[in-house]
């Protein structure tokens, strides 16, 4: 019973259809990326989930209840919704301690989350102190205390140090393979492939996918090879002869859409062209997400740029 289920939720500000319409469930034991462009919906129905905003329509649930019908909240439902909500006066320590005693929880929990998150040497220093890192962390630990079976985390990895990105995968990998169910909504594609094995992917407040990650990228990208020669011409030629459409990849080589390295090798190997570098291209959850969300985007910059590191 520790699912996020949302039925028809629809949700209006004055004529804005934040969310319209939503119907998913976030199941336990996996990473759910939820992802949609700016102003698609997100956060509006995270606010939901946990109370904090109520549904023009429909319902947003937690094991079948209503956060404010859950008995000690934080106990079932951990959230970061925003990293700034502790108070800057407040002892880091203090912060966790009030939360614990408001929401009946084990203070000992207090010193565990602090290890969790690498806040311990900190706990005694004033919020308003802490860098945007140490904050996110701050606000990990807060949804980590009661030990809840759901967690709903919106950009965890943000202000995070590339040791704290490592950390907050492995963490959230490990509390998805506890059973629990984790959602986070972020804009960082290439961390979400690494981390989510599922994904709720919202346009303009509507539901646009609802699918594995596998399935996601093979629905929505097809798959291309990468091809270096020395005779760039000549193998563009040949493959354009063999009816192949094959693109400059920016560096000196070629990309050859919905090839195999088979197809290009074997014909470079045909013609007596010589192949310095062959490889398949993993489809990447950027491509596949902007291909998806291309008509679903609000705010669209003026040159939309695809690359990603
Ligand atoms: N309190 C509010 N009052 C009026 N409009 C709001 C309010 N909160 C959100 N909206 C509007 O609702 C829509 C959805 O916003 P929301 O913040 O849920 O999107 P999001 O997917 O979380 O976006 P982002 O990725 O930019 O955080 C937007 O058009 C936004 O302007």
């Amino acid at each position: 019973m520790n699912f996020i289920e949302v039925q028809r939720l629809t949700k209006l500000y004055g004529t804005v259809r934040a969310v319209d319409d939503l119907t998913f469930r976030v199941e336990p034991g996996r990473v759910t990326g939820f992802l949609g462009p700016n102003g698609a919906g997100k956060s509006t129905t995270m606010r939901m989930v946990v109370g904090l905003d109520r549904p023009t329509s429909g319902t947003a649930t937690v094991g079948g209840r209503a956060f404010r019908a859950l008995d000690n909240p934080l106990r079932h439902v951990g959230a970061l919704l925003d990293a700034g909500a502790a108070h800057g006066a407040r002892r880091a320590r203090d912060h966790l301690l009030a939360l614990a005693h408001s929401n009946r929880i084990p203070v000992r929990r207090v010193a565990e989350v602090l290890e969790e998150t690498g806040l311990s040497a900190v706990a005694g220093k004033r919020v308003r102190t802490f860098s945007l890192g140490m904050r996110q962390r701050l606000g990990i630990a807060a949804a980590l205390l009661g030990d809840p079976a759901v967690l709903m985390l919106d950009e965890p990895a943000n202000g995070l140090d590339p040791e704290g990105i490592i950390w907050i995968r492995t963490l959230l990998k490990r509390l998805a393979a506890d059973g629990r169910t984790v959602l986070i909504s972020s804009h960082l594609m290439t961390e979400t492939a690494l981390t989510a094995d599922h994904l709720i992917v919202l346009g303009r407040g509507r539901l646009l996918a609802d699918t594995a990650m596998d399935t996601f990228l093979r629905q929505h990208t097809h798959r291309r090879v990468r091809v270096r020669t020395s005779e760039g011409s000549r193998l563009h030629a040949e493959l354009v002869r063999a009816g192949w459409a094959a693109a400059p990849d920016g560096s000196g080589g070629w990309l050859v859409e919905g090839a195999e390295p088979a197809d290009v090798g074997a014909l470079a190997a045909r013609r007596g062209i010589p192949v310095l570098e062959l490889a398949d291209e993993a489809p990447s959850l950027e491509d596949a997400y902007l291909r998806l969300t291309a008509d679903a985007a609000e705010f669209v910059s003026a040159t939309p740029k695809t690359q990603e590191v």
